[in-house]
């Protein structure tokens, strides 16, 4: 599997900062962030697919915008997973003929450009010869974390989550984990704010990685704009066993 990051800010802040969103070979889109505005027409008409983590504008602001620009275009309405919480904030929230149309009732309901497809934490997803399987996550919303497998190796990506045991547990059951993309939004001195908004700190990113099993390369994401160095030298310091490195926009994964 090839994983492209189209973007992994947490927050805007110029060409650099795209929020969250990662294209896995031509056809899946595992959130779907600003990140995805630099895609060209014929590759965003390729995506069949989207994976959401949860229901937050940087993860989502691109859904409507795509279904919008493709729709016409596609011979299949494009698929949005998620939780049944998430679909239900997506329906209510975005997707109530305010703030956008409903694409699932567009042209009409048995044709429509958009599906929702409700996913359950544990239960895989098989798309030909590749799954994805959401795991446990803890934010300040309804929210998962995702298990890529390609086949030859799996990729975890913890979307927005806080310290969690059960995240811990469901990663140290992969059986063949290569690549952890975990986030750390805010630097040790907002460990206040990471607290309350349910996010991670360097400090809890180290711990969190001493009880991972295993070796898989660490990518950190969902760094707030302006603290990449600071809060990458604060991984550093705090000596986790596995290494981390910060993950690039632009980067791409092949597992
Ligand atoms: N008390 C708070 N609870 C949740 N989010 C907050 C709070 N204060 C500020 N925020 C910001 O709101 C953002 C919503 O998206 P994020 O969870 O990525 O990151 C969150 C923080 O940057």
């Amino acid at each position: 599997m090839r994983l492209k990051v189209l973007g992994c800010s947490g927050g805007i802040g110029g060409p650099e900062a795209r929020t969250t969103a990662f294209l896995a070979d031509d056809d899946m889109l595992i959130d779907c962030g600003t990140g995805v505005g630099d895609l060209a027409l014929e590759e965003l008409a390729a995506i069949d697919h989207i994976f959401v983590t949860h229901s937050h504008m940087d993860h989502i602001a691109a859904i409507p915008l795509i279904v919008d620009a493709v729709g016409e275009m596609r011979g299949a309405p494009i698929t949005v997973y998620a939780i049944p919480e998430v679909l239900r904030i997506l329906r209510a929230h975005v997707f109530n003929w305010l703030i956008w149309p409903d694409f699932t009732a567009i042209p009409d309901r048995r044709r429509p450009f958009l599906r929702m497809q409700p996913i359950k934490v544990g239960e895989e997803i098989r798309l030909g010869d590749r799954s994805i399987t959401p795991l446990p996550a803890l934010h300040s919303v309804p929210a998962v974390a995702y298990c890529l497998d390609g086949g030859t190796g799996q990729l975890v990506y913890s979307g927005d989550t806080t310290y969690s045991p059960e995240l811990v547990t469901a990663i140290n059951a992969c059986r063949d984990l290569r690549h952890l993309i975990i986030e750390s939004a805010f630097p040790d001195e907002q460990h206040g704010l990471a607290l309350a908004s349910r996010h991670l700190s360097p400090t809890m990113v180290a711990a969190f990685l001493d009880e991972i099993a295993g070796n898989p390369q660490v990518h950190i994401s969902h760094i707030k704009p302006g603290q990449g160095e600071r809060v990458m030298a604060q991984i550093a310091a705090a000596g986790a066993r596995l290494h981390a490195s910060a993950l690039r926009q632009g980067q791409v994964i092949e597992f």
